[in-house]
């Protein structure tokens, strides 16, 4: 029996040999066969004990291979989840990356190529995963066919069990049988032989054995068949478990397939639209390129024409810093030349203004026949037929339809010049009520349209020195007198004093004549209309029968005008007097008696003093009679010199005042005649030309003259033969003139200069031209004056001494009425000797005079008409002369 178990133990250890944890499960199998097949064979208690254990310990082993198993599917899914987890993260970090809109394609591609990297190695991943996955798919079914295997041999272990079972059931039973047969036969024996207890106990201890180990057979079968069954059920859910897992995991391979699909789908559509922008942006970027290129080069060609264009205009700058450094010296050029062109055109101008008809005056009794274009002017009296007209000619005639305007504009060039230093002179002259007043201010309360000169002119000067503030500088100073009875009386005084002020001795040429009247400064016209309309309300002003609100002195506004140059800081200093004289007035005209008497005296007087001082100007005499009048002092400095005059010759067209209007416009004919001639011939060429003609002849005429007088004064018989020996030719022998001859040769015959006796010597007649010429000067002046005052003072309120004060003062050219029978164009008609020697001088002086200044200028002017030539074109649109005229002393001299 020992060696039998023995023998079984063995058994076991063979197969527990066998069994090995690195065994096949199938061979494991095997081993639970042979066990079971030798527990059958052997069919004894021990047996099944050692089969459920070896059982246990396969099963043991199938638990733990399953487990394994397990765990490494969990290692699987683990790592597919971590590979899903790190997939999920990757492709939240490339669609945060998608979703990101990037500025700069460089970032994009870098972005784009790593992403391409990271694809690569996701692909790379991708297909170790794949690799793994196919692996474990492999292993899967390694695994899948081991379980069906496994699961087989279980089924084959659980039907061999089975049978085996019922084998031993059948075997039980048969050994049962047969046990029980044995039983039998021993109960025979025992009843046979009571004596064989022992055998007897033994077989019942064997019985008690055999039905305990059928019993523990039983429960070991029942209890390995549950466990059996349970390892199956278990196996199977594990199994299930697996296939489910395995499931899952495809399902989610599969998932992670299709999201990489449609994620690399997607990648390849963003990097399909990448690459789109990209080309797009790569595109952009060429014509970036080209554009940028295309703009450098433009810039580079702009810089080039700039620095060029700069270059230039440094050249221009230079040239313009040259030209404004010239454009100083080219203004004072310009200046120089526009006052010459001034001086040419005659230092004394002449312009007459004929009035309109007042509301009570005869309208159709008018004096004025006729106006030229040129400056001529035709008077006629109708209320005498038979009378001639009387002619003139002036720088400008204005009709009594043209306006204040008109008037101004032939002004305004000498306006200029009194910001250069100059000082000019503008002054009406008149019969009382002929419109004085109305040309120098305007009518009372005037709009800006009816300003007279004074105004405009004034407008002009501060408008001028507006233009010119950059290069000059200008401090303007007004100051306003009136001469009343030969009085001065500052219109302006600020104590309303009528204190009389002095007169300066000897006048500066820019200094203040009346230093003691107040000086405004101003800054704009408005500031001198103010202190003009106080000053005209402070005038001396009265009804006169020839004017209701008649001036009864003379009213001077002086504008001192203080010019500083900005660049050189040459200082100069220019005046404008603008002069309202009274009107003059034919004492039994105006019923003036008493004060009004007195002061038509007065005003008569100066009026006669200021024709003395122009004409003595307008013939270029070295004496100038100034001290005559307190008028004439005043305006000293503004009349000659390089003054610049400007008379208005105011006429009233009313035939009653004829005589007095003729006389206005013969003296003023006379003032204007003589130089105005001389000054437009150096500007015509025409006119040069025709005075050229005529010095030619008249130098003819002169060679023959100095052949007749040496002819005479070679013949013994000659009164001037006789003469000559015994005084000389410069005798001052005929000192003793009638006042007759004295005004024939203030009315211009005699040159007075040196140079002009050099170029003209036979000029005037040679009995008169041996009169002594300052004795001569000093006797007209003092004849002149001394008759003029004499019968002031002494023919005061007799209406014969005013008519013989008429006659003189038109002799004399000066002011005043002229009778009748005086007349400019009529040839004097010598009555004695003397009228008849200065007949001669003065159809000479006619001519002569024009053409002695012509060929003055022209001996200094031509040379410098090249000069001014520019200038003059530029002032062509200063008056023209008519085609075919000639200038007013040739018309005068064509006259006579
Ligand atoms: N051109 C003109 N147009 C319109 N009215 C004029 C003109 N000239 C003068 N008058 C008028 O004639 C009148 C007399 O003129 P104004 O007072 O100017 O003369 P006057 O010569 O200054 O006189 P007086 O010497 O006596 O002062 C005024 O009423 C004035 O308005």
């Amino acid at each position: 029996m020992k060696g039998g178990r023995h023998c079984q133990t063995q058994s076991f250890n063979v197969h527990a040999v066998h069994f090995h944890q690195n065994a096949p499960t199938q061979s494991l199998l095997s081993v639970i066969n042979g066990i079971l097949d030798e527990s059958i064979e052997r069919k004894n208690a021990e047996i099944p004990q050692r089969v459920a254990c070896l059982l246990r310990k396969v099963v043991l082993e199938i638990e733990r291979r399953i487990a394994t198993q397990a765990e490494h599917l969990r290692t699987q899914s683990n790592l597919f989840k971590a590979r899903e987890d790190k997939y999920q993260s990757r492709i939240k970090v490339l669609e945060a990356l998608a979703k990101g809109t990037s500025e700069e394609s460089e970032i994009v591609m870098n972005q784009l190529q790593h992403i391409k990297s990271e694809k690569s190695k996701m692909e790379e991943k991708k297909k170790f995963e794949q690799q793994d996955t196919a692996k474990l798919q492999k292993l899967k079914d390694e695994n899948d066919v081991e379980v069906s295997t496994l699961k087989q041999e279980l089924e084959m272990t659980k039907r061999m069990h089975e049978l085996r079972y019922m084998e031993l059931e059948t075997q039980a039973k048969l050994v049962r049988f047969d046990l029980e047969k044995r039983l039998m036969e021993q109960e025979k024996l025992l009843e046979d032989s009571k004596v064989k207890t022992e055998d007897l106990v033994e077989v019942s201890t064997l019985k008690q054995e055999l039905e305990m180990a059928k019993k523990t057979n039983e429960l070991h079968s029942l209890q390995l068949e549950s466990e059996a069954k349970s390892v199956k059920s278990d196996l199977e859910k594990r199994l299930r478990k697996q296939e489910q897992l395995l499931e899952d995991s495809k399902v989610k391979i599969k998932e992670l397939e299709m999201n990489c699909q449609t994620k690399d789908q997607r990648w390849t559509k963003k990097e399909h639209v990448y690459e789109a922008f990209l080309k797009i942006q790569w595109s952009g970027l060429e014509e970036l390129k080209h554009t940028s290129d295309t703009i450098k080069q433009e810039m580079l060609l702009t810089q080039r024409t700039y620095l060029e264009e700069l270059n230039q205009v440094g050249t221009k700058l230079k040239k313009l810093a040259k030209a404004a450094q010239s454009y100083h010296e080219v203004l004072n050029e310009n200046r120089k030349l526009f006052n010459e062109l001034q001086d040419l055109k005659g230092n004394i101008r002449v312009y007459c203004r004929v009035r309109p008809f007042r509301s009570y005056e005869n309208q159709k009794q008018t004096i004025l026949e006729s106006i030229g274009e040129h400056g001529e002017m035709t008077v006629t009296n109708p209320t005498k037929p038979n009378d001639s007209q009387k002619s003139f000619r002036f720088n400008k005639v204005y009709g009594p339809m043209s306006t204040q305007a008109e008037v101004f504009s032939d002004t305004q060039p000498l306006i200029r010049t009194i910001l250069d230093g100059y000082n000019v002179c503008i002054f009406a002259y008149g019969q009382t009520g002929s419109g004085k007043t109305y040309t120098m201010s305007g009518p009372d309360n005037a709009a800006k349209e009816d300003w007279g000169v004074n105004y405009r002119a004034l407008d002009d000067l501060f408008q001028i020195s507006e233009d010119r503030r950059s290069f000059f500088s200008y401090e303007i100073g007004v100051q306003m007198i009136e001469i009343y009875n030969e009085q001065i009386r500052d219109l302006l005084s600020s104590d309303g004093s009528q204190k009389k002020l002095g007169i300066l001795a000897t006048p500066q040429a820019h200094g203040l004549a009346v230093p003691d009247a107040s000086m405004h400064p101003v800054r704009s016209t408005e500031d001198v209309i103010e202190l003009m309309d106080i000053g005209l309300s402070n005038r001396s002003v009265s009804s006169t029968a020839m004017n209701e609100r008649s001036s009864r002195s003379h009213s001077v506004v002086t504008i001192h005008v203080q010019g500083k140059d900005l660049k050189s800081g040459a200082t100069s200093h220019g005046s404008l007097h603008l002069v309202d004289l009274a009107g003059s007035e034919r004492v039994d005209r105006s019923e003036a008696t008493g004060d009004r008497l007195k002061e038509a005296q007065h005003i008569n007087k100066s009026l006669s003093a200021l024709g003395d001082v122009i004409f003595s100007l307008s013939q270029k005499n070295p004496h100038v009679p100034y001290r005559n009048s307190k008028l004439t002092q005043v305006l000293q400095a503004s009349l000659g010199g390089r003054a610049k005059t400007l008379m208005f010759v105011q006429v009233n067209p009313d035939v009653s005042s004829y005589s007095e209007s003729l006389s206005t416009l013969k003296f003023a004919e006379r003032v204007s005649g003589v130089e105005l001639g001389a000054a437009r011939s150096s500007k015509e060429g025409r006119d040069v030309r025709e005075l050229m003609d005529q010095m030619a002849s008249l130098k003819d005429t002169i060679a023959k003259k100095d052949e007749e007088i040496e002819r005479l004064q070679k013949d013994p018989r000659s009164p001037i033969s006789r003469r000559s020996l015994k005084n000389g030719p410069s005798s001052p022998s005929t000192k003793t003139i009638s006042p007759k001859v004295s005004s024939l040769r203030r009315m211009g015959t005699r040159p007075k200069s040196t140079s002009d006796q050099d170029d003209f010597p036979s000029y005037y007649d040679p009995s008169i031209g041996s009169i002594h010429e300052d004795e001569n000067e000093g006797l007209r002046s003092s004849l002149s004056m001394n008759d003029l005052t004499a019968q002031n003072t002494t023919g005061l309120g007799d209406s014969s001494t005013d008519e013989r004060f008429s006659e003189i003062s038109d002799g004399d050219l000066s002011v005043g009425t002229d009778t009748e029978t005086s007349s400019s164009h009529e040839v004097a008609k010598p009555s004695n000797i003397a009228d008849k020697r200065a007949d001669k001088p003065r159809t000479v002086s006619r001519i002569s005079q024009p053409s002695r200044l012509a060929t003055a200028r022209v001996s200094t002017g031509i040379s410098r008409l090249s000069e001014v030539k520019t200038t003059l074109r530029a002032a062509s649109a200063l008056k023209k002369p008519a085609s075919g005229s000639s200038s007013p002393a040739a018309s005068a001299s064509r006259r006579r």
